[in-house]
């Protein structure tokens, strides 16, 4: 049959296959866009619509675009179904496209199903049509046509898979070269089927039970579908920006997410910090509490510690009625040790003290140190003071094991004065001052024993500090004297020389002798003062018995230990000499053994550094200390005084007479002047004649006397 085709109504048909096919691939992008389930769902329908309608309407519009040469109409069942298929075939293709990924078989299978669709709508609608007789296809063209609708859907989905952007800007040109090829596709399949077909001449349409008007469909099928399209159109777009505008939200707010997990770990980590300063600063505040309640060296509590313990304990006994002691601890021998060792040596050692202490007591006994070599002991609840002499023995004897600092050993004692509460005093500065004055009192009578405080200790105490209190003003009240006693050579029977020894006149107390008051000047260090004085006074005397022709006396006069010590004793001793005159030979300055036995090497260096200045040396109360012949080998020393204690058996005592005369051979082998001391016999005097012993001085011959007095006796002829 004679047939032609309307080529604006194709123009349109083809339009409305591509623009259907734009509309769905615009739709199928939201499916992936969506946020639930349910919303990809709807945009899957929605797509699947726009493509069915649109494979559907291009296919009425293109069959009425052919005109034939007899008027015909549709079926409504077929023409139904037609439009169904177009729809699911596409909802299941656009389905599987976007559940697959861009993997081939899945592309392949999608488009074999929407091919699948647009051939089975195109032959389905063409059975719409009822023709007398029946339509005739050419298989070629038919097979032709699949493979058309085959090749082109799957290209157009393969493009579409691709572009996956939700944003129409983005991806529009290759949309639209999907929508393009998706819509050439129908199209094409479309007009290669309608090639197919042959209507013979002379057909009629016999198409009945419910038609439409071809002219009628094609018109509502075209408004339909344009209308359709474009409303899915347009709400695509609309989602599309409101996804667009919703993913520029989510992007600053990701972003401000992001900067508030940044701030939130800035702040963290601040925090951390803070925390890490905190406790440091915890630590550091610790740590000062620690060591303003201890002692560095020990980590013994220190004496603000004590304080605050024995503040409690005393409380505590008072109230309970019972008995508290408090053993102060001196290391009698330390600042030898400290000296000689060096003071590293000495931390060691008292540290060793230290633990050695805290072993002799209970764990609820109070261990501190005041400071320097002195420890405090506390026991609380004591029943008798033989338990507290019982711990105190156990502490002397421990500090007398020896000690062993850089593999030397070293022997110290230690003294231990105790004052109890509540008979000794009421608080710690009374309690402590007791202690105080009993470890003194350990300290007088030989050191290495305790003593406890008892009130003749406490006047024996205030007296002392009475007599120290007098004694620091003695030089500057005129109340101190020399007085000299003579030496006597045993040959010549002259005085060959004074021993000038001070003497102190107190106007309450009256004479107050040496043996009293130089060792309180000692402890309490006023000697260095005194001692200045003794020499300065005794060579200004000795220039003076020279101008006046009493001839060039050598004059002695004692070194005291803490003097020997003194860094400057030698300038000291030539700056006297420069300013009084004295001619140094004749000043001599008298030393016990015990000064150069404890520092031997020190006081080399102080004899040397005095004999360079040019005095003479002599040591004193010899035979009392144990200096060996090698030590005294050693020594410069000019003059060996034998002590009164050899003298005062003489000549009866054998013993005293065998050492007396070994001390003047070992003078003579030596080559010093040897002296005996005490004297008071004629007797002492003859054995020591005749032992070759050089001088004497004592009683026998005169006690000490002023200067005037021993004016008179220089005048005198002599004492043979
Ligand atoms: N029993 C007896 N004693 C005699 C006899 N002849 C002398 N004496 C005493 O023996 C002491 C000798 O002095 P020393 O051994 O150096 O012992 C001295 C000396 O160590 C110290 N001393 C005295 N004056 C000074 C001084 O100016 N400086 C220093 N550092 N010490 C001094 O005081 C100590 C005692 O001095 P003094 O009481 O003056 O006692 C003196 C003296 O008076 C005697 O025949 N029989």
């Amino acid at each position: 049959m004679e047939s032609q085709y309307e080529p604006w109504l194709v123009m349109l048909s083809i339009a409305i296959a591509v623009f259907a096919s734009f509309v769905a691939f615009n739709l199928t992008s939201r499916v992936a866009a969506a946020r639930t389930r349910r919303i990809a769902a709807c945009w899957l329908a929605g797509s699947a619509v726009c493509m069915g309608t649109g494979i559907w309407a291009m296919h009425f519009i293109g069959m009425l675009a052919l005109t034939l040469a007899i008027p015909v109409a549709y079926g409504i069942g077929m023409t139904v179904l037609s439009l169904l298929i177009a729809i699911g075939t596409s909802g299941y293709s656009l389905h599987i496209l976007n559940r697959a990924s861009s993997r081939a078989p899945q592309l392949i299978v999608a488009g074999a199903v929407m091919a699948g669709g647009i051939v089975a709508m195109h032959y389905v609608g063409m059975e719409a049509l009822t023709f007398n007789p029946a339509v005739r296809y050419d298989p070629w063209l038919v097979l032709a046509s699949i493979l058309i609708a085959a090749a082109a859907s799957t290209g157009a989905l393969w493009i579409n898979r691709r572009v996956r952007s939700d944003r129409l800007a983005a991806s529009l040109p290759l949309k639209l070269l999907g929508a393009l090829i998706m819509g050439l596709s129908i199209s094409g399949m479309h007009y290669t089927g309608m090639a197919a077909a042959h209507i013979p001449a002379g057909a009629v349409c016999i198409t009945d039970n419910g038609v439409f008007n071809a002219w009628w469909l094609a018109g509502a099928v075209g408004g339909v579908a344009f209308l359709l399209l474009a409303t899915s159109f347009h709400l695509s777009m609309v989602d599309s920006y409101l996804a667009a505008r919703s993913g520029q939200h989510n992007l600053e707010l990701e972003k401000m997410n992001a900067e508030l997990e940044r701030n939130t770990a800035d702040l963290m980590q601040a925090n951390s910090q803070l925390r890490q300063e905190i406790d440091e600063r915890i630590r550091s505040e610790q740590k000062v509490a620690y060591l303003a309640y201890h002692d560095t060296l020990t980590s013994l509590p220190n004496r603000r510690m004590l304080s605050s313990h024995l503040l409690h304990a005393v409380n505590q006994a008072q109230r309970q009625g019972k008995t508290l002691a408090l053993l102060l601890i001196d290391l009698d021998r330390f600042k030898t040790v400290n000296d000689t060792m060096g003071h590293e040596a000495g931390d060691q050692l008292l540290l060793e003290v230290a633990t050695r202490i805290r072993h002799c007591l209970r764990e609820s006994d109070i261990i501190a140190r005041l400071g320097g070599d002195e420890f405090v002991v506390m026991l609380e609840d004591v029943d008798t003071p033989a338990a507290i002499a019982v711990v105190a023995e156990k502490i002397l004897a421990v500090a007398r094991w020896p000690f062993v600092i850089s593999e030397q050993e070293f022997y110290v004692t230690a003294s231990i004065g105790i004052s109890l509460f509540p008979q000794d005093g009421q608080n710690e500065q009374s309690l402590l001052r007791c202690a105080d004055i009993a470890m003194y009192k350990a300290k007088d009578d030989g050191k290495n024993a305790f003593r406890f405080f008892c009130n003749e200790l406490n006047e024996h105490a205030i007296e002392k500090l009475t007599l120290e209190t007098y004694l620091r003003t003695a030089i500057e009240r005129q109340e101190i004297s020399m007085h000299y006693q003579p030496k006597v050579g045993l040959q010549s029977g002259r005085i060959v020389g004074v021993e000038a020894l001070m003497r102190w006149t107190h106007p309450k107390l009256g004479i107050v002798p040496p043996s009293r008051f130089i060792p309180l000047a000692e402890e309490t260090r006023i000697i260095r003062q005194l001692g200045r004085w003794a020499i300065e006074e005794s060579c200004r005397q000795a220039v003076a018995w020279r101008e006046q022709g009493l001839g060039d006396l050598n004059i002695a006069v004692n070194l005291s230990v803490s003097q020997f010590g003194d860094e400057g004793l030698h300038r000291d001793i030539a700056a006297i000499l420069q300013s009084t005159g004295m001619d140094p030979t004749r000043l001599e300055l008298e030393i016990t053994e015990s000064m150069f036995m404890d520092r031997f090497e020190e006081s080399l260096r102080t004899i040397q550094r005095l004999k360079e200045a040019g005095v003479r040396i002599a040591v004193d109360d010899f035979g009392t200390g144990f200096s060996s012949l090698s030590t005294l080998k050693n020594l410069p020393i000019d003059t060996l005084k034998i002590d009164g204690a050899f003298v005062r058996g003489l000549p009866a005592d054998a013993k005293d007479a065998g050492i007396t005369r070994a001390i003047v051979a070992m003078g003579k082998t030596l080559n010093v002047t040897v002296v005996a001391e005490a004297v008071e016999t004629e007797a002492q005097r003859d054995f020591l004649h005749a032992a070759s012993c050089d001088q004497v001085q004592g009683y026998y011959y005169s006690k000490p006397v002023t200067a005037a007095r021993l004016s008179e006796m220089l005048a005198a002829p002599s004492f043979a």
